[in-house]
């Protein structure tokens, strides 16, 4: 089944010296239980793509479809997680909490305390539980982010360079957490420049001059 859908995606932005077209037309599926990934020089658009299939940003043209509706909001956190670039904490909460956030807010409390501490175990931040983003290394909020976007057990998950900055430890833990979460059954789309994630993928796309290809 096809969780995560797009047809001819564009999107440009005005820059003081014009307009720069950054999307071109991007097709694209990512059926349930596979995990994509998508490459592309720095600037040809990974995060711009990433922000309008998960509805942060509005296309110009195109459509998106996620667990088969159409895009027309921000889509529940248990349909699509994200996790962004800039990660996205929240500097007022704990990694725990942080982590328990979507499940807290969408009612499902009595599965926190599992989840959170079996998640933070898995990626190695497990002492970290009650430490605030700004106490903690960039590498460290990174896997609390990952640990948050795959809290809830999405059926889209979006993750935007989940293994930059990490050791080769972390990386693993975080590359197994992916393809757990694929097992699982979610549609995954990792943006990445490393070589580790996509050998852990079932295919991949590029991003060249607004359109996709299969690497
Ligand atoms: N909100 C915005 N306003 C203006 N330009 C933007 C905006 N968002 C993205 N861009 C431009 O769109 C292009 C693609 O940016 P994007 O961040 O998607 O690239 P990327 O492939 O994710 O790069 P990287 O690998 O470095 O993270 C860049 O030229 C960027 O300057």
């Amino acid at each position: 089944m096809t969780a995560l859908l797009a047809r001819g995606l564009t999107r440009g932005f005005d820059h003081p010296d014009g307009r720069v077209e950054v999307l071109r037309g991007v097709d694209l599926d990512v059926a349930a239980g596979e995990v994509v990934t998508v490459s592309g020089r720095s600037g040809s658009g990974k995060s711009a793509l990433f922000a309008l299939l998960c509805g942060f940003d509005k296309p110009d043209s195109g459509t998106v479809e996620v667990c088969g509706a159409p895009l027309a909001a921000i889509p529940a956190w248990a349909d699509c997680a994200v996790l962004p670039q800039a990660l996205g904490l929240a500097q007022e909460l704990t990694l725990a909490e942080n982590i328990a956030l979507p499940l807290v807010l969408s009612g499902r409390r009595g599965e926190v305390a599992d989840r959170v501490r079996d998640l933070m175990a898995e990626l190695g931040i497990d002492a970290l539980a009650d430490r605030y983003p700004p106490e903690v290394s960039y590498g460290q909020q990174q896997r609390a982010a990952l640990a948050r976007a795959v809290a809830i057990r999405p059926r889209v998950l979006l993750a935007d360079e989940p293994t930059a900055h990490l050791d080769h430890a972390s990386v693993q833990a975080v590359l197994g957490l992916v393809r757990r979460t694929a097992g699982e059954g979610a549609a995954v789309l990792v943006a990445t420049h490393h070589d580790e994630v996509h050998r852990i993928a079932d295919r991949g796309l590029t991003l060249t001059n607004g359109r996709i290809s299969a690497r």
